[in-house]
């Protein structure tokens, strides 16, 4: 079994502990009150590469990265940075997250926010959307092709922002034919969990280009914004090297600098 296939199986247990004590009637009536989602691909669109900063604690293939006892703390200061959109991870058995965390980054910054999580279902849209998220992540990997299309079209009804992520040619394809706006190419093999920064220019000339493009994975510094942004990122997704280098917000400043190149800019 796969490391994705064992999240998965998680994934599905706490999800229908969740359900059983939260039925979908209730969780739909609790999001009439939550705030509509912001404008992400807007904010992803800005001139110049984006930086997507994310609150991450531990990871399948690291195992324990940082400890983050505030998560507000955090997002301010990737907020603070410039950070366009802040990803938390709410999975709770690999990645010690929780939705407790996504609703408390809410609480402390204006920044859109995406759910990482490994969304299988319809239901944890609606718990996104109680809990504040713009966006939400669906991995291509992780579902049925009529799933993501039913899920990418229920995630914009609902006004989130689908992040689509791929790792192989077919899975773009498999992403374009559900419509997707957002792709993100993710460098991280999540079979093996090999980073391969390689990943994103075999299969960024596969995404039109009036899709917003997302290198996700492996960023180590502006080094490696730098080098997405040659092969056409729009953005980079950032989790370790931000939390483990002690300095969160100067490191997004950095990246957001580096993105900010007036080479860069007049791309779109
Ligand atoms: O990070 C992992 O080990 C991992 C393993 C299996 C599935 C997903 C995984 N990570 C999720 C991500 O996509 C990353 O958190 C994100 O792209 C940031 O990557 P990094 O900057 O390399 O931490």
């Amino acid at each position: 079994m796969s490391v994705l296939d064992e999240i998965l199986d998680g994934v599905r247990a706490d999800l229908a502990d969740r359900q059983a004590a939260m039925p979908l009637d209730r969780l739909k009536e609790k999001a009439e009150s939550a705030p509509r989602p912001k404008d992400v691909v807007a904010a992803l669109r800005r001139p110049g590469v984006q930086v997507v900063a994310e609150v991450k604690r531990s990871s399948p293939s690291k195992g324990d990265l940082a400890k983050i006892d505030d998560p507000a703390a955090l997002a301010r200061d990737y907020s603070a940075g410039g950070a366009c959109l802040i990803s938390v991870l709410t999975e709770q058995r690999w990645f010690h997250g929780s939705l407790a965390d996504l609703g408390t980054v809410r609480a402390a910054v204006d920044t859109p926010l995406l759910r990482k999580d490994f969304v299988v279902s319809a239901y944890q849209l609606w718990e996104a959307l109680v809990h504040g998220a713009d966006a939400v992540l669906l991995i291509v990997a992780a579902l049925e092709q009529d799933a993501l299309v039913s899920l990418v079209e229920r995630a914009g009804s609902l006004g989130l922002t689908p992040l689509v992520e791929v790792h192989t040619a077919d899975e773009v394809q498999r992403a374009l034919d559900a419509g997707a706006t957002v792709i993100g190419v993710n460098a991280r093999d999540l079979k093996t969990l090999q980073v391969d920064r390689e990943t994103f220019a075999k299969l960024a000339p596969l995404i039109p280009d009036d899709r917003v493009k997302i290198a996700e994975s492996g960023v180590r510094g502006p080094h490696d914004l730098l080098a997405y942004a040659g092969y056409g990122a729009d953005a980079v997704l950032v989790g370790e090297s931000l939390v483990r280098g002690g300095k969160p917000r100067e490191a997004v400043a950095d990246l957001v600098t580096a993105g900010a190149h007036p080479a860069l800019r007049d791309r779109r």
